[in-house]
């Protein structure tokens, strides 16, 4: 498989309309997320973040097509997502690697079910393995691998069969701080490389700004969209960005809108006056700033 330095994007475009979901249970409906609208245009990379539980999964599970809307219409450059497909790669927080299988089999395996011969699918398992970093460790077993390796399998592995959107649930989660930066790194370069759209979710608003063209914030659930924040932040990106001013402002932003939420989500109950009830020292911090 041959891989340019730099394709142009042309496809990929996801939208996401007017969206609602709500899940059934047995004490009624859960509504996971109200009326969200977003749009992540070709070889654009864009994350969501927001308060736990405020609907960041289900939104990025019904783009992958694991989820169906209540109302409201996902599609992938104009057509409906009517179901999981190849056209769409997602990674979740936990590795799903097959543990029976060696990394390469891991990575062809999307490859096999679709049919490509034994040999195309080696060259491009290999090739994906080699941006990875990973050309070493093709012929270990995922059992044998660090959390940073398996997570690096499990992209390449999403990315394997090309398609259009690279769809990632919280996948450096589990990481330790170090590793999730290098994590950071390698897919940026991966996304860079293949041009491809990215639709990220996750807690962590430095990587959010560190990896994202354009950042969605959600609002405590229902979830909504209750904020759009570009980056303007130059690329290539590296860790001593995190120091300049333009990258410390929109830290302070997206943490004052998370407060907010974070504060909602957990039922008004938690003010100021609450916490003095509570006898919580703040060590002279405000409620905000420790939340
Ligand atoms: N299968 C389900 N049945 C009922 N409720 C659910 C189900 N899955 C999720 N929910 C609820 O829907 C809401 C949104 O969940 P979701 O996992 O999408 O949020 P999230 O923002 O990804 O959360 P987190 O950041 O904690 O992973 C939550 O209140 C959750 O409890």
């Amino acid at each position: 498989m041959a891989i340019p330095a730099t394709a142009p994007a042309r496809t990929g475009l996801i939208e996401v309309s007017d969206f609602n979901l709500a899940y059934d249970t047995i004490d009624g409906a859960v509504i996971a997320v109200s009326d969200a609208d977003l749009v992540v245009n070709p070889g654009e990379f864009v994350s969501i973040i927001g308060p736990s539980g405020c609907g960041k999964s289900t939104l990025l599970n019904a783009v992958a097509g694991f989820l169906k809307p209540t109302s409201g219409i996902v599609t992938v450059d104009k057509e409906p997502v009517k179901g999981p497909s190849a056209d769409r790669g997602m990674v979740f927080q936990q590795y799903s690697l097959f543990p029976w299988k060696t990394v390469r089999e891991n990575v062809e395996f999307g490859l096999k079910m679709r049919g490509m011969g034994k040999s195309e699918r080696a060259v491009a398992a290999r090739t994906l393995l080699g941006l990875a970093g990973l050309s070493a460790f093709e012929d270990h077993y995922p059992d044998r691998l660090s959390g940073g390796m398996k997570q690096r399998v499990g992209i390449v592995r999403a990315l394997a069969t090309g398609p259009k959107v690279l769809l990632l649930d919280e996948p450096f989660g589990a990481l330790d701080a170090q590793t999730r930066v290098i994590m950071q790194q390698i897919l940026t370069n991966l996304w860079q490389r293949l041009g491809i759209s990215v639709l990220f979710v996750t807690h962590d608003i430095d990587e959010a700004i560190f990896l994202s063209d354009r950042i969605y914030v959600m609002t405590a659930r229902p979830g909504t969209i209750k904020a759009e924040v570009t980056v303007p932040l130059p690329r290539p990106r590296d860790a001593a960005l995190q120091l300049s001013p333009e990258f410390v402002q929109l830290r302070a932003d997206l943490g004052a809108l998370i407060r907010e939420e974070s504060l909602k989500a957990m039922g008004g109950e938690l003010n100021e006056d609450a916490l003095k009830g509570l006898a919580v020292n703040l060590n002279g911090a405000n409620l905000a700033e420790v939340v």
